[in-house]
C-alpha cells in the first residue's frame, strides 16, 4: 500500500484547500495595514471611509476563504480515510494467512480504524494549516519589517526562543504518541482475546483475573495518553510566553520610539497589530508539527499493516470462475507427491507425502492428533505452500492455479464451521451468492438442515449472531456442508465433520457425503468408525507420513496401526453392519 500514492490522487482538493488557506491568510495580512491608513487619516484629517470599507471587506473574504478552507481540507482528508480503509481492507483480506495468523486482531482494527482517520485527518489538515501558518508568519515578519527592521529583530529573538522550546516539546509529542497508539492496539487485543471466548472466561471464573488484566492494559493506554497530553499542552503557553514577552519589549521600546518622534503611533499599532495577528499562526504552527508528529506515528503503524505480504494469484481476478477441464478429462482430483512442510521454525508436519484422489468417491483420513491432516487441507486451499514437492488438484498444480479458480474447485468445511454475522440465507450462499432456490432446498436437504429451518418462524431469512450463535454446534456444521454443497465444487474437503453430530444426524450426513460422492471427490477427516468404513478408501497418516491406504477390510487385514484404531473405534461404537 503506497500511503504518498493515495494522497497524491486527492492532491486537486488539497491544493484547492491550500489556495483558499493562503488567500485568507493574505486577506488577515491586509488588516492590519488598512488599519495604519486609518489611524493616519484620522491623525491628517483624511477621509476614513475607504479604509474603513477596506477593513470590512478584508475581515468578509477573510471569514469566507476560512470556512472554505477548513471544508475543502476536511473533505480531502475523508477522501484519503476512505481510500486508506479499502485499501487496508482488501489488503488484509488478500493477506497470507501465515503472516495474518500472527497479528493480534484487536491491534488491526485499531490499525485500521482509529490509527487511519488520525493519520490522514491531521495529515491533512495540520499540513494545510502549517503552510497557511508559514505563509502568514513570512508575510507578516515581511510588512513588521517594513515598518520597523529594529523593533522586529526584538520580537523575532523572543519567539526564537519560545519557538525552540516548542520545537522540543513537539518531538516528546511524537514519542508519546507513537506508545501511545500501541498501547491502545494492546488494550484493544486484550479485549478482543476476552470477548471472543466470553463463555469460556465465565465458566472458567476468570472475570475478575481478566478484569484485572484488561484494567492493567487500558492504564497503560491512560498513562501513555496522558504523556502526549502533558507535552501536548506546554506547547501552546511555551509559545505564549514567548509572543507576551515580545509583545511587552515591543510595546516599552515602541512607545519610547514614538516618543523621540523617530516612529509614528500609526506604525506601531500596525506594528502590534501584526504581532497580535502572528500568535495565532504560531501556536497553529508549532500545534501542526505537534499533530503531525502524531500523525506521522499513525502513519507508521497503518504502512505497517499496510505492507503485510500479500497471496500471489497467476490469475488474480476477484470471483473468476472454474475454468479447468470437464471432469471426465482429469487424470485426478487430487495428487500429492512427494509433499513436505514445516510451519516456519517448526519441525515438519508433512514428510514426503504422495497419494492419488480419483474424480469420484470418499476418501476418508484417519491417523492420531497432531499427525498433519487439516495441514494438508490448508495446503490442498493454499493457505500454505509446500516446503517441497507439488499438490496437483483437477490434474493442475495449485502453485500455477488462480486462487478464484482454484478455491471455486474445492469446498472446505473446516474443523470450527466458522458462520458470519448475517441471515442463514446469506450464511448459505456465502460460496455462491447466485444459488437459486431449488438448489438451496436440496442443500439444505442433503445437510438434514431442511426441517430445522422450515420451523423457524423467519425461515433461511432468520439473523445469526457472531460466528454462527443462535445455531447448536451440529446445526452450524450442517450449515457449513450445506454452504460448501451449494458450491458444487469438484473436490468437498471436510474436516471432522460428524464430530459434533447425533447418530440419526450422523447417518444423514453419511448419506450425503455418498450422494456427493458420486458427483465429485470428497476427501474427509473422521475420527467416526461408521463414517471410516464408508469410504471408498482410507489414507492412514502418522506423524506426518502416509502409513497405509487401502479399504477398511483391507487395512484391518494389513495395517497394524489401523487395526489399532479401528479397535479402539470399535470399543466405544457399535459396529456398523
Ligand atoms: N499455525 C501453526 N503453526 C505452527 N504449528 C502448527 C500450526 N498449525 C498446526 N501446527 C502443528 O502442526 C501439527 C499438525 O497439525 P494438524 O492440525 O495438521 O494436525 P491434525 O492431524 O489435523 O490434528 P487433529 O486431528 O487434532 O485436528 C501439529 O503438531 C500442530 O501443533
Amino acid at each position: 500500500m503506497n500511503l504518498r500514492e493515495i494522497v497524491r490522487r486527492h492532491r486537486i482538493l488539497l491544493i484547492c484547500g491550500l489556495v483558499l488557506g493562503l488567500a485568507g491568510a493574505a486577506a488577515k495580512l491586509a488588516q492590519p495595514w488598512m488599519l495604519g491608513r486609518l489611524i493616519r487619516a484620522v491623525s491628517l484629517d483624511e477621509s476614513i471611509a475607504r479604509p474603513i470599507a477596506f477593513i470590512a471587506l478584508f475581515f468578509l473574504v477573510d471569514a469566507g476563504l476560512s470556512a472554505g478552507h477548513a471544508y475543502t481540507i476536511g473533505r480531502a482528508g475523508e477522501n484519503i480515510v476512505f481510500d486508506v480503509r479499502r485499501v487496508l481492507g482488501a489488503r488484509l483480506l488478500r493477506s497470507r494467512i501465515p503472516h495474518f495468523s500472527r497479528l493480534e486482531h484487536g491491534d488491526v482494527f485499531a490499525r485500521t480504524v482509529s490509527d487511519t482517520s488520525i493519520a490522514c485527518l491531521t495529515i491533512a489538515q495540520a499540513m494545510a494549516q502549517m503552510v497557511t501558518s508559514v505563509f502568514m508568519l513570512g508575510g507578516g515578519i515581511v510588512l513588521m519589517a517594513r515598518l520597523d527592521w529594529r523593533l522586529l529583530l526584538a520580537a523575532v529573538g523572543c519567539l526564537g526562543l519560545a519557538s525552540g522550546c516548542a520545537l522540543l516539546l513537539a518531538r516528546r509529542v511524537r514519542i508519546a504518541a507513537l506508545r501511545n497508539r500501541e498501547d491502545i492496539g494492546a488494550f484493544g487485543s486484550g479485549l478482543q482475546r476476552v470477548l471472543g471466548a466470553l463463555t469460556t472466561v465465565k465458566a472458567s471464573r476468570a472475570e475478575e483475573r481478566e478484569t484485572e488484566e484488561l484494567t492493567l492494559l487500558a492504564a497503560r493506554a491512560r498513562r501513555s495518553g496522558i504523556r502526549v497530553t502533558g507535552f501536548g499542552s506546554l506547547l501552546t503557553p511555551a509559545i505564549n510566553v514567548g509572543t507576551q514577552l515580545s509583545l511587552a519589549v515591543v510595546v516599552c521600546w515602541g512607545m519610547a520610539r514614538v516618543a523621540t518622534g523617530s516612529l509614528s503611533a500609526a506604525e506601531l499599532t500596525s506594528f502590534v497589530m501584526y504581532l497580535f495577528y502572528l500568535v495565532t499562526p504560531l501556536v497553529v504552527l508549532f500545534m501542526s508539527i505537534g499533530q503531525i508528529q502524531q500523525g506521522r506515528a499513525a502513519v507508521q503503524r497503518v504502512a505497517e499493516l499496510g505492507a503485510i505480504p500479500q497471496e500471489e494469484d497467476v490469475h488474480a481476478e476477484p470471483g473468476k470462475g472454474r475454468e479447468c477441464e470437464p471432469v471426465a478429462q482429469w487424470t485426478s482430483a487430487i495428487r500429492f507427491e512427494n509433499v513436505g512442510f514445516a510451519y516456519r521454525e517448526h519441525a515438519p508436519v508433512l514428510r514426503g507425502v504422495s497419494f492419488t484422489l480419483p474424480c469420484r468417491g470418499l476418501t476418508a483420513i484417519v491417523g492420531a492428533s497432531g499427525a498433519g491432516k487439516t495441514t494438508m487441507f490448508q495446503l490442498i486451499e493454499r493457505f500454505h505452500r509446500p516446503d517441497s514437492g507439488t499438490i496437483r488438484v483437477a490434474g493442475r498444480d495449485v502453485a500455477g492455479l488462480g486462487l478464484a479458480e482454484l478455491r471455486s474447485l474445492v469446498g472446505y468445511v473446516e474443523q470450527d464451521t466458522p458462520l458470519l454475522r448475517g441471515t442463514i440465507r446469506e450464511n448459505l450462499t456465502y460460496a455462491n451468492p447466485e444459488a437459486d432456490p431449488a438448489e438451496i432446498a436440496r442443500a439444505l436437504r442433503l445437510a438434514s438442515l431442511a426441517g430445522f429451518v422450515a420451523a423457524l418462524p423467519d425461515g433461511l431469512d432468520t439473523e445469526l449472531g457472531e460466528r454462527g450463535a443462535g445455531l447448536s454446534g451440529g446445526q452450524r456444521q450442517r450449515l457449513a456442508i450445506a454452504r460448501t454443497l451449494l458450491q458444487r465444487p469438484a473436490v468437498i474437503l471436510l474436516d471432522e465433520v460428524t464430530a459434533h453430530l447425533d447418530s440419526e444426524t450422523e447417518a444423514a450426513l453419511r448419506d450425503a457425503m455418498a450422494e456427493a460422492a458420486r458427483e465429485c471427490a470428497v476427501l474427509a477427516i473422521a475420527h467416526r468408525l461408521s463414517t471410516i468404513v464408508q469410504a471408498d478408501r482410507i489414507i492412514v497418516m502418522e506423524e506426518g507420513r502416509v502409513r497405509a491406504i487401502g479399504t477398511h477390510r483391507e487395512l484391518v487385514e494389513s495395517d497394524e496401526v489401523y487395526r489399532r484404531l479401528a479397535g479402539l473405534q470399535f470399543a466405544t461404537e457399535e459396529a456398523p453392519a
